[in-house]
């Protein structure tokens, strides 16, 4: 019996759920989507899935923080683009009735959804249960029609210990080739997957349904025998991560398979599965701290199926300083056995050895 069991299957369901309704805003025209302060995009559907993942941790885990990516606040000044999330967070909801029990069933509403949103300010940090939520992961992808991804992870006393990651726009097939993007006119079929990782347990996929969990299988990076035939993802925005010095590294490494631009912790997913072989995100600027609920699930879910997972230092992602990986610089994602020959040459690049 796995040491998280409950908090595993309510996090699994609670990500399904909410990726009914990412997914259903994902093929709308109209995504309702707004600027924040810091002028990134965010829609309805991160609104409204961060709402039900909220509404499922708080029914079952009361006394548990989170730490999620948005607030109400916008909701609270404009009354359309709160009833449009009321409308979609509303009618959506699994279609196995006693799944659907299990997360304590509909919100009941549009003030409490906006209560739920807002139950994700905590400050974080390294003392008790934290569950870290990027309701949806990408967001600029999910607006171009490519890669998202909905993320939950917990962690206690400041280390990651499940980690789950729906990626709606992945195949389904642990196999299939590594792609960055939905292809234009593709549909939902063959796509859809959800990913696990408990410490110490592993890690999982399994396809993403609408109602209760499928059967899920282990996932595990592939050993690289040979770097130069390595394949490795990066963001697709440039403002993201630097495609030029990621474009050395991998010159360096003999690679010569082109790189796989890809939104989201669908990256991490798709490396441990095997897909992929390399996760690099060197830093644009200097000042940029990355944000706790953009990793702690993928950097989990790597390490349990076969990877390292550290920043452009050596250092393992640090989850337990607040909100941000401020003690971090960047992420380097490998298979172990091929982890430090990677790291050398990042630092080599970029001139910090
Ligand atoms: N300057 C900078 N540097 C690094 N990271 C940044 C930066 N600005 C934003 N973000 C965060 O990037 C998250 C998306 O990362 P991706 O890897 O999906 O990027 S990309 O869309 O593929 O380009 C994105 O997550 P979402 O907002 O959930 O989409 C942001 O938290
Ligand atoms: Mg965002
Ligand atoms: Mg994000
Ligand atoms: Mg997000």
């Amino acid at each position: 019996m796995s040491s998280y069991a409950k908090e595993l299957e309510i996090a699994q369901l609670a990500v399904q759920r909410a990726a009914i309704l990412t997914k259903r805003v994902f093929h709308e025209k109209a995504k309702g989507t707004v600027s924040k302060d810091d002028k990134s995009p965010v829609t309805i559907g991160d609104f409204g899935a961060q709402a039900l993942i909220i509404a499922a941790l708080k029914h079952n885990f009361p006394e548990d923080e989170i730490v999620a990516e948005e607030e109400a606040a916008q909701l609270r000044e404009d009354a359309n683009l709160r009833s449009t999330i009321w409308d979609l967070v509303k009618g959506t909801s699994l279609s196995d009735a006693d799944a659907e029990a299990v997360l304590g069933g509909p919100i009941k509403s549009e003030d409490d959804m906006l209560t739920f949103i807002d139950y994700g300010n905590s400050k974080g940090g390294a003392k008790g249960r934290i569950w870290a939520i990027d309701p949806i992961d990408g967001t600029k992808g999910f607006l171009r029609g490519g890669q998202y991804a909905v993320c939950l992870a917990l962690m206690v006393d400041g280390d990651v210990k499940v980690g789950v990651l729906g990626c709606p726009n992945l195949p389904i097939d642990d196999a299939a080739p590594l792609t960055g993007g939905m292809e234009s006119g593709q549909t939902d079929e063959g796509r859809g997957c959800l990913f696990s990782g408990v410490l110490d347990e592993g890690a999982t996929s399994r396809p993403l349904t609408t109602g209760g969990l499928a059967s899920s299988q282990k996932i595990s990076m592939k050993a690289i025998t040979d770097i130069a035939a390595a394949s490795f993802c990066e963001s697709v925005e440039a403002g993201h991560s630097s495609h030029g010095d990621q474009a050395e590294i991998a010159k360096k490494l003999g690679i010569t398979n082109p790189s796989v631009r890809m939104d989201s912790q669908a990256k991490y997913a798709s490396i441990a599965r095997g897909a992929g072989d390399i996760y690099l995100r060197l830093p644009v600027k200097a000042t940029y701290q990355e944000k706790i609920w953009d990793h702690a699930a993928g950097d989990l879910i790597v390490r349990e199926a076969g990877g390292a997972v550290t920043d452009i230092h050596g250092k393992r992602l640090d989850f337990s300083i607040g909100r941000t990986l401020a003690n971090n610089k960047g992420v380097v994602a490998a298979p172990t056995g091929a982890h430090a020959q990677v790291l050398a040459v990042v630092q080599e690049v970029l001139g910090i050895k």
